[in-house]
């Protein structure tokens, strides 16, 4: 759960009562068979001519399969920089274990700079985008600013303190990156800086937006068994760990993303932790672009749907016991991992992604991310608990949904096999 929340940047931002509120007001309806929702028919009211200009690019451009693999020195960069992290750290909390989830969230955002602007900046400049957008996405996610959506003009009146807040956010935000974004253009215009790579921000150069906007239109846990046989398949494959590094001295060997193709495992374990604990319990949501009847209910045009990500991956009548993790359920008889569709191209058993066209164009590169990273750090440290100190996995929802008690975890260099 600690490692599927880290990595994914959206999910939806109400907590359920509060959603079921919203969609009664709104005339849409909860089916208790979600999946069967014909989700191809429907469009969401935020894709409008430039949304999916911008998604297009996205797609094509930096989340291509080709450019994916490309941002395999970005990948390398930030496990140094975790595996640095996270070394200091346990070294000097032996006994209370690490608090991992800062170190996992400052990662990632590391390497979604480096798609982004195609740069490996340094800490502070990394730290300072990092607080602008969270308190962004924060407090836009917190609600405090709907009022201003719902009633535009009369909301920035009646609200005047919301309105200079939200625009003094998106100040803070440009003063932040458009600096960044400008010296890129420029060094790529002068053909000086890190050109190895083509950025998300490369790719808007080109770009031509329309004129008008879119406004038209076991309870769950990892036990140490599985860890187990999860690094046992690991070094099947490539070797066992690696020699713990010195202070101050670079990890050099990784596991590559060749290497995540041999392990059926592995993949196993990502897709469970995905189906058991979905970063959002939502999609986006979507509105119904025309009338449409579904096992008797009558959706009406205009409707807002919401979809029950978390609760298809735990139904019962589709899952064996759902609320236990079990990565087998995602293997063959014989061992390999069998052609689990996650798309729901096939059919829809869980859709931690979403389904249809509106489908999270960012999947495949979140499950390399997902192998890449687990597959690594199982292969370099041991992963323990402190004494007297219980995994909860209860969750709460901050912009995806995390751990309400954040993991603390005792990590050393794996000098010596597991114990079991
Ligand atoms: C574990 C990681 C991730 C999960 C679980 C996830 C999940 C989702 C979900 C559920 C949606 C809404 C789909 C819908 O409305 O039907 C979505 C949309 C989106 N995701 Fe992801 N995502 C992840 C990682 C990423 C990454 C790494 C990127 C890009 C770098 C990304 C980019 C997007 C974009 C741009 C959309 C909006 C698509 C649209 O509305 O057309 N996601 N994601």
């Amino acid at each position: 759960m600690f490692l599927t929340n880290t990595f994914g940047p959206w999910s939806l931002f109400h907590p359920r009562s509060d959603m079921q509120d919203y969609m009664l007001t709104k005339g849409a309806v909860f089916s208790d068979r979600p999946r069967t929702l014909p989700v191809r028919n429907i469009s969401s009211s935020a894709y409008g001519p430039t949304w999916r200009v911008l998604r297009r690019n996205l797609a094509s451009e930096v989340l291509h399969p080709s450019r994916v693999k490309s941002y395999g020195s970005g990948r390398k960069w930030v496990l140094k920089i975790l595996i640095d992290h996270l070394q200091k750290d346990a070294e000097s909390r032996i006994a209370d274990g690490v608090q991992v989830m800062d170190h996992f969230k400052y990662a990632m955002f590391c390497l979604l700079v480096f798609m982004c602007f195609g740069e490996k900046y340094d800490e502070d400049r990394i730290k300072e985008i990092a607080s602008v957008q969270r308190r962004l996405l924060l407090l836009i996610g917190s609600g405090r600013f709907d009022i201003l959506g719902i009633f535009p003009r009369l909301g920035r009146l009646l609200f005047i303190n919301r309105w200079k807040e939200l625009l003094q956010m998106r100040k803070d935000q440009e003063e932040t990156l458009m600096p960044l974004i400008k010296a890129r253009l420029e060094s790529a215009n002068s053909g000086v800086g890190d050109q190895e790579i083509v950025s998300y921000v490369d790719t808007l150069m080109n770009i031509q937006l329309p004129e008008e906007d879119g406004k038209k239109e076991n309870d769950g846990k990892l036990t140490h068994k599985e860890m187990r046989k999860l690094y046992d398949e690991i070094v099947a494959v490539v070797g066992p760990s690696p020699q713990p590094s010195q202070k101050g001295e670079e990890v050099e060997s990784v596991i590559n993303e060749e290497d995540l193709q041999k392990m059926p495992y592995l993949k196993a374990v990502v897709l469970e932790g995905l189906r058991r604990h979905p970063p959002g319990h939502f999609v986006l949501p979507h509105r119904v672009s025309k009338e449409v009847e579904l096992q008797g209910y009558v959706i009406p045009e205009g409707a807002t749907i919401n979809f029950l990500v978390a609760d298809m991956g735990w139904d019962p009548k589709v899952w064996d016991d759902p609320m236990e993790f079990k990565p087998e359920r995602f293997l063959s008889n014989d061992g390999t991992n069998g052609v689990f569709d996650i798309s729901g191209s096939k059919g829809i058993k869980m859709m931690p992604f979403g389904a249809g066209r509106r489908i999270c164009p960012g999947s495949d590169l979140a499950l390399l991310h997902l192998e890449y990273f687990v597959a690594n750090l199982i292969w370099y440290f041991d992963w323990t608990t402190p004494d007297g100190y219980h995994v909860d996995l209860s969750e709460k929802n901050e912009f995806t949904f995390v751990m309400k008690k954040p993991l603390q975890t005792r990590i050393t260099p794996r000098t010596e096999k597991l114990t079991t």
